[in-house]
């Protein structure tokens, strides 16, 4: 749905994207990670054909974003960091004039508001004033606005900055119907430890470049990861687990190594056999509950 090749973008002061290649599968949500100042913004600003690359090259349901940035605009809604709501309107009125705004003739404007407010959760409460909604409810009316014209691609730039818990797993379950309901979504984020409940890839950015030069899957059901961790030093670890088969190694030290593995108990066993037999003491292997955060801590900041 999204093909990015080879993007390059410029500030007068700094080059924030240094040559920058993904593709977006439709029908996902992309997870987009990085430090700050990595160039996640500037990278959704490009893709939707808000800002115009110095070179390379940014397609959206085939279509360029430097020759036909009104028809992206159309296929493709945005959810900037910093927004605006009109505090002394209703949601109704907002969304209104949103869908108007877009577009949207005055005979289904109407239909169109309804449709946005209860895909958010908000249609009980389209005669409230935005000034009088929480944080959480102000984001899904953001939301709304973005989605008001039915985009095929949602792009969120740090959607769930300031929620509580309780709005940011409500925020995840959006999300996740948004896709079902068959939107691309990508998603700027700072919360490593939620991302695994509603994205199917993960792109890690810093400095301008993709790490690892691709998106990295969330999920490989088939191929967990787990931590093995030992109680006496052993700098022949990661040796000894690279050697086995089955198994990828992602990071490891002397106490502690970080793996991919089969998810059945019987080869599980086995390795943990070769460990002791090897005479590892293993004192825990656990499937780790961080994957993610894992998989960015040790990418991150390695090219440094
Ligand atoms: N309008 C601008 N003028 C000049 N430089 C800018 C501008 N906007 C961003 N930059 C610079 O471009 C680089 C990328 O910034 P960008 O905002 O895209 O990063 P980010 O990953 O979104 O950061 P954050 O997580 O802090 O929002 C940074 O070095 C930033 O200082």
């Amino acid at each position: 749905m999204i093909d990015v090749r080879d993007l390059v973008y410029e500030y007068p002061s700094v080059r924030a994207l240094k040559g920058v290649s993904l593709t977006v599968p439709a029908q996902t949500i992309t997870a987009l990670v990085g430090p700050n100042g990595a160039g996640k913004t500037t990278l959704l600003r490009c893709l939707a054909a808000l800002d115009d690359p110095y070179s390379g090259s940014v397609t959206v349901g085939g279509l360029d974003t430097r020759t036909d940035p009104r028809g992206i605009h159309a296929m493709l809604g945005y959810l900037p960091d910093f927004f605006g709501l009109y505090d002394t309107l209703s949601v109704r009125r907002i969304l209104t004039y949103t869908a108007r705004s877009r577009g949207i003739g005055s005979d289904l404007a109407s239909a169109a508001v309804d449709k946005a407010a209860s895909r958010v959760g908000l249609a009980d409460r389209l005669d409230q004033r935005a000034g009088d909604l929480s944080r959480g409810l102000r984001q899904r009316l953001a939301i709304a606005q973005a989605i008001v014209h039915e985009p095929k691609v949602l792009l969120l730039d740090e959607p769930a900055a300031g929620l509580d818990p309780q709005a940011r797993r409500d925020l995840s379950a959006l999300m996740v119907s948004l896709k079902d309901g068959g939107m691309t979504l990508v998603v700027s984020s700072h919360i490593l430890a939620e991302l695994e409940d509603y994205c199917s890839e993960m792109i890690i950015i810093e400095e301008g470049m993709i790490v690892g030069g691709n998106a990295i899957k969330v999920k490989d059901v088939a191929r967990p990861r787990y931590i093995v961790e030992i109680a006496t030093a052993r700098a022949d670890l990661r040796d000894f687990l690279d050697a086995r088969a089955g198994v990828d190694v992602i990071e490891a030290d002397e106490y502690h190594a970080l793996i991919t593995h089969p998810r059945s108990a019987a080869s599980r066993a086995r390795l943990i056999r070769e460990l002791l037999g090897a005479g590892f003491e293993v004192s825990s292997f656990a499937e780790s509950t961080r994957a993610l955060e894992d998989a960015y801590f040790s990418q991150v900041g390695q090219g440094r």
